[in-house]
C-alpha cells in the first residue's frame, strides 16, 4: 500500500464516529453539482466532514458540500449506504490521487457497487436539457494523453491490474436497474438516455469546435469529472453506474455570425438584429440540478431498493 494513502487513518475515525449498522455500506454514491440532496432521503444519517478524514481534500465548488453521508435507504430495515456529497475535480488544484481516495474508501468499507453522477452539457442533438444519460462508454482525451489517468504511477495495491481492460466499465447489471427502476416509477421513456462521456479537465467550458470535435468523435454528453472516481472504482472491482444530468446544450446552431456580412449590410444601410449570446454558466448548471435532484433521487433509491 502507497504511503501517500492514509486508509487506516481514514477507516479508524469512520469506526470511531458511525454506529455499527451504518459501518458496512452496500452502495456508495457520488452527488455531481446540485446534487447532493441525493442523501435527503436517508434515515438514520450520520455526516463525517471532510475535514475530520486525513487524505480527503475540500470540495470548493459551489453546489458540492465537503462531507460523507452515511445512512439507511429503503424500505424495511433499508440498506447502509454512503454519499459524496462532493467531489474533488482536477481542476481545483486536487491531485488524482486525491480526486479517487474517497472511492478507494469505499471499496475498503466493503462497497461493491457505486452509482457516481455529474451535471453534463449536451453534445447530442437529441438530448434536451433536463434528461438523464445512462453512460454506456467514455472518451477521456486526458487519460489517453497520459498526463491525467488516475492510475498513472505505482500500485495502490498489489493485487490491483496493472493493465486494465475498459470494455466492460459500466455495469450492465446497474443500467438493467436503472431501467427496471425508471419504468417502476413511470418516467416517460424520453426521460433517460444512453450514451457517451467525454471527460475533460476544465475549467473552462467548451469552444464551439471543441464541442464539434468531440461530437464527431463519438461522445453525446460533456463533463469535468467521473472519470477518474470510475477507474479507481472498476481497479477496485466495484460495479459502476453513471448519471448524467444533462444542464446545458453544448453545441448551440448558428454559434457563428459573420460579423463580416453583418458590417457590411448595416453599412448599406441595413438594421441587422443582434441574437442574444448563449453563454453556458455554472449557475444554469446548478439550477438545472436542483429542478432534476427529485427525479434522480428516487431513481437513485429505487436502484438501491432492488439491488437488495
Ligand atoms: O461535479 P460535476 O461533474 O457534476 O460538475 C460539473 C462539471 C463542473 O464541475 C461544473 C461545471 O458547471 O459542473
Ligand atoms: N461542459 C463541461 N462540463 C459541464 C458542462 C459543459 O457544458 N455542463 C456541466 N458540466
Amino acid at each position: 500500500m502507497s504511503e501517500s494513502q492514509p486508509f487506516t487513518s481514514t477507516l479508524d475515525v469512520l469506526a470511531r464516529m458511525l454506529p455499527e449498522h451504518l459501518l458496512k455500506p452496500r452502495v456508495g454514491i457520488v452527488c455531481g453539482s446540485g446534487l447532493s440532496t441525493l442523501a435527503s432521503s436517508f434515515r438514520d444519517v450520520v455526516e463525517v466532514p471532510y475535514s475530520e478524514l486525513e487524505g480527503f481534500g475540500k470540495s470548493t465548488v459551489s453546489g458540492h458540500r465537503s462531507a460523507l453521508a452515511f445512512g439507511l435507504l429503503g424500505p424495511g430495515a433499508g440498506v447502509p449506504v454512503v454519499a459524496m456529497l462532493g467531489r474533488f475535480h482536477t481542476y481545483e488544484g486536487h491531485k488524482l490521487s486525491t480526486v479517487v481516495y474517497p472511492i478507494r474508501v469505499f471499496a475498503k468499507l466493503g462497497v461493491q457497487n457505486v452509482i457516481i453522477t455529474n451535471a453534463a452539457g449536451a453534445l447530442n442533438p437529441k438530448f434536451p436539457v433536463g434528461t438523464i444519460v445512462a453512460i454506456h462508454d467514455h472518451l477521456a482525451i486526458p487519460n489517453m494523453t497520459g498526463s491525467l489517468n488516475p492510475l498513472f504511477g505505482p500500485l495502490v495495491d498489489p493485487d490491483h491490474p496493472r493493465f486494465m481492460p475498459l470494455s466492460d466499465t459500466y455495469s450492465t447489471k446497474l443500467r438493467r436497474l436503472l431501467f427496471l427502476a425508471a419504468h417502476e416509477l413511470q418516467l416517460e421513456d424520453s426521460a433517460i438516455y444512453e450514451g457517451t462521456y467525454a471527460w475533460v479537465s476544465g475549467p473552462t467550458y467548451e469552444t464551439p469546435a471543441e464541442g464539434r470535435f468531440l461530437r464527431a468523435a463519438g461522445a453525446d454528453v460533456v463533463g469535468m469529472s467521473t472519470v477518474p472516481e470510475v477507474l479507481a472504482a472498476r481497479q477496485e472491482g466495484m460495479e459502476v453506474l453513471v448519471l448524467s444530468l444533462v444542464t446545458n446544450p453544448v453545441i448551440i446552431p448558428d454559434s457563428y455570425r459573420s460579423i463580416k456580412a453583418e458590417v457590411k449590410a448595416e453599412l448599406a444601410g441595413q438594421k441587422v438584429k443582434q441574437p442574444p449570446a448563449q453563454v453556458v454558466s455554472h449557475e444554469e448548471v446548478l439550477s438545472v440540478g436542483k429542478q432534476k435532484a427529485e427525479v434522480m433521487k428516487s431513481l437513485v433509491a429505487h436502484i438501491v431498493e432492488l439491488l437488495n
